[in-house]
């Protein structure tokens, strides 16, 4: 299957003089086409350094990223802020949306990028995605007039709004109660169904659990790599189980 992202010992350090020192250790990733992918480690061992390494969020010191065949070392701002934005969506902890605009707004401002143009095409689009999400009825709420899981909803709209190959999501159920967590996994787990990557950092192990790889990571390198079927509805415990086993074994 086509490979959408490549890290080939990709090296990142903080730090100068004698503290400087490498979060990401020479790091070597290939995320394919459709794989539903997680990354779990101790706090501090880089898996959020590595996804805004393969996202060509920051930059890297060492090695090479390469996005759907696109190297990113040498690219342009405004090639990669395109790249970023055709090819990638983003899902975090606390969506950062904007007060003084409405829930459909905030959906659809970041893939407008100031074209008024595509307007009445983005809105379109956005109540689509909103319908399919269930969150259709909020589209003129303010952003704190919604609950943290119909927020992340929105998130998700926000995040499909340029149909992406891969979306990336920094603990996405991370701030949730257990019921809204699920829904979003359930979400997660159709999207990538329909052919979208989807690669995930968390310290979850029933999120973990939902995905089909779990890498383990441990002072910036990836020390362990897991495969599991993909998620049909069953075994959930057998699944949760054997990431248990694994995070004890790299001490999680
Ligand atoms: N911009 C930065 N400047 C300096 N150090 C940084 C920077 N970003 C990350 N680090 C350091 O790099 C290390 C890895 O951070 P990273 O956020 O990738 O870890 P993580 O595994 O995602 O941790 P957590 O599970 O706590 O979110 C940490 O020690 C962190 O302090």
């Amino acid at each position: 299957m086509k490979k959408i992202i490549i890290g080939d010992h990709v090296i990142k350090s903080f730090g100068e003089g004698d503290e400087k020192r490498n979060v990401l250790d020479g790091v070597s990733v290939e995320i394919h086409e459709g794989e539903f992918v997680a990354v779990m480690g101790p706090s501090g061992s880089g898996k959020s350094t590595l996804m805004f390494a393969l996202s060509g969020t920051e930059s890297v010191d060492g090695g090479k990223v390469v996005v759907d065949g696109r190297d990113l070392s040498g690219i342009g701002e405004n090639e990669l802020a395109d790249l970023r934005r055709t090819k990638m969506g983003f899902v975090f902890q606390q969506p950062t949306m904007l007060k003084n605009l409405n829930i459909l707004d905030n959906i659809i401002l970041p893939a407008m990028r100031g074209n008024r143009k595509n307007a009445a095409k983005m809105t379109e689009k956005a109540r689509a995605l909103m319908k399919r999400v269930g969150i259709s009825e909020l589209e003129k709420r303010d952003i704190t007039q919604v609950s943290g899981g119909q927020l992340q909803r929105a998130g998700i709209c926000r995040a499909l709004m340029n149909s992406p190959r891969i979306i990336f999501g920094d603990e996405p159920t991370g701030a949730l109660n257990s019921q809204s967590a699920q829904e979003i996994m359930d979400l997660l787990s159709e999207i990538n169904a329909e052919g979208t990557a989807v690669m995930l950092v968390t310290h979850d192990a029933k999120v973990a659990a939902r995905t089909e790889r779990i890498m383990f990571m441990r002072d910036g390198t990836i020390v362990s790599d897991l495969k599991l079927p993909k998620f049909g509805g069953t075994n959930m415990e057998g699944r949760v189980e054997k990431v248990t086993v694994k995070m004890r074994e790299i001490g999680i």
